[in-house]
């Protein structure tokens, strides 16, 4: 069965336009009864389908992943910000790649990695202590009188500004500003190319029917933008290629940081460029995505974030212990050790992954789907969002956050679930992300240092929260309050 309510010309166009991404499937995927996939129409009544069991995935993301590729019309649209490197590369140029870049994201190349993570996180957290101790509330205004100081922060601007320099200070030997200086170019771009804007989805959607140059020529304040957008990274990668150049020297390179990993793939410069431009925009938005979800569903359930608080002073040292004396620079930390702060970290990442959908074309003729035939060009969408929140995989409280369902033994790993296929988030198979070791140690120490040392509550309680429209699916407009917690 396919979702009702098509319109005449549009199919389900409207919905998905106007609400979050990946909202209209979930309802799809809890009420249309199916076998495995759902079939849709989409824009100008376009053929898309939606794969919901484990083989139909299966069969997209590994057994046939070369059959199955990313949309051309998608990929000519967002190049220019995520770059024509591994992320868009195919077949066997995407192998070699991916190869080359593997060993700078190994699970014990990111564990040695551990305590620059949480270096960085805890420079970050001093930030936000010295926002809240600089503008604080009022007493009274936030509802605790004579209680440590407040101030409601845009803490999700402040994790976009982490992020990069996590990426850049762990992955890429480099020093983005972005924490210290609101004005870094890098940032202002990012936060130019991710701003939700319903002038870019339509514009990424006319690629689909209209030539990149049409689109491009549209004289459209957003275009411009981009494209502006797009000039300034490009610049800033070039400015690290050539840093990371002359500070290595004539010296050998031994080091097996992201920049050396793409450095030996042998790419030539604008090779290298496009690489990082992907790593970038990859790097930095879906971690701080995800964190700032965290921050907000712990807002929401106090009694968790308390009990995660406790674990967290209970395993980790003090963050100013990192800047008390030298030797204590680099304490020895065991992120992944903290049962709770992994089942918070799981819970978050499945409830609300922050690539909410993925996109992904057949390429040629003669491919099947489920012993079903699929004619070339049929889009296919790969959706976290919907998968993730499935009843089928996840009982019937998988809409709600429950760090629980990660506690407990054999649950760990699966949350309950019986197949990996249930939690979507980072994809599987070949072109799964590259990244989640570093990803999840990121998300892991910022969300240790922000529970540690505040109390979160959202500034309107009241309000739902929901994700924006966009690439990524930050929640939207929400404003956290964060008091300070004496003792860490
Ligand atoms: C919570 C954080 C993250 C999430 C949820 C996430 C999710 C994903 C997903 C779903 C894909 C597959 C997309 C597709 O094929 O359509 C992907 C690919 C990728 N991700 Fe991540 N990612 C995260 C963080 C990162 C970070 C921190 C980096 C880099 C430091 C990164 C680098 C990449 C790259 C390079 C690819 C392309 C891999 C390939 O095609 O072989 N990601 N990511």
């Amino acid at each position: 069965m396919a979702p009702g309510g098509n319109s005449l010309f549009m199919g389900q166009w409207k919905r998905l336009f106007n609400e979050p991404p990946g909202v209209p499937m979930v309802d799809w995927v809890c009420t249309i009864p199916n076998d495995g996939i759902i079939r849709y129409l989409d824009i100008f009544n376009s053929e898309a389908i939606l794969p919901t069991s484990e083989a139909a995935l299966a069969e997209i993301l590994a057994a046939k992943s070369d059959e199955f590729v990313k949309p051309r019309a998608m990929t000519k649209a967002v190049k220019s910000f995520f770059g024509s490197g591994l992320t868009f590369a195919e077949g066997r140029e995407h192998k070699i790649q991916r190869k080359s870049l593997m060993p700078a994201f190994s699970f014990r190349h990111i564990k040695d990695l551990y305590p620059s993570f949480w270096a960085k996180s805890c420079e970050f957290v001093d930030i936000i202590t010295t926002e809240v101790l600089t503008h604080p509330e009022p007493a009274g205004v936030a509802g605790k009188s004579g209680s440590q100081p407040s101030s409601v922060v845009d803490i999700s601007s402040w994790l976009s500004r982490a992020t990069l320099d996590i990426l850049g200070d762990v992955g890429l030997g480099h020093n983005f500003e972005a924490m210290s200086n609101e004005k870094s170019s890098l940032l202002v771009a990012y936060s130019k190319i991710f701003a939700p804007s319903a002038q870019t989805q339509i514009l990424v959607a006319m690629n689909l029917f209209f030539p990149r140059w049409v689109v491009r020529n549209i004289p459209l304040k957003r275009n411009r933008e981009l494209y502006d957008a797009a000039v300034v990274i490009r610049d800033n990668c070039r400015s690290i290629i050539k840093k990371r150049r002359m500070e290595m020297g004539e010296m050998k390179n031994t080091n097996v940081d992201i920049f050396s990993a793409i450095q030996s793939s042998g790419a030539d410069d604008e090779g290298l460029v496009e690489q990082l431009v992907g790593i970038l925009a990859a790097g930095h938005e879906t971690p701080a995505t995800a964190v700032f979800w965290a921050v907000c569903l712990l807002a929401k359930h106090p009694d968790i974030q308390n009990r995660l608080r406790a674990d967290i002073r209970s395993h980790l040292p003090p963050p100013q212990t990192v800047y008390g004396t030298t030797a204590l620079r680099n304490p020895p930390i065991q992120i992944d050790r903290i049962p709770y702060l992994q089942a918070v970290c799981n819970e978050v990442l499945r409830l609300c992954p922050p690539f909410p959908i993925g996109w992904r074309e057949v390429a040629g003729h003669g491919t099947t789907l489920l012993g079903q035939p699929l004619p070339k060009g049929t889009r296919v969408m790969v959706v976290p969002w919907a998968i993730n929140r499935d009843p089928a995989r996840w009982g019937p409280d998988a809409g709600t956050f429950d760090p629980e369902r990660w506690m407990g033994p054999g649950r760990a790993g699966s949350g309950g679930a019986s197949s990996n296929f249930a939690f979507m988030t980072f994809f599987h198979g070949p072109r799964s992300c590259i990244a989640e070791n570093f990803a999840r140690t990121e998300i892991a120490c910022l969300l240790a240092v922000l529970v540690g040392r505040f109390e979160m509550e959202l500034e309107h309680p009241e309000k739902e929260l929901a994700a924006r429209r966009g690439l990524t699916s930050r929640p939207m407009g929400v404003g956290v309050r964060m008091r300070l917690v004496d003792g860490w």
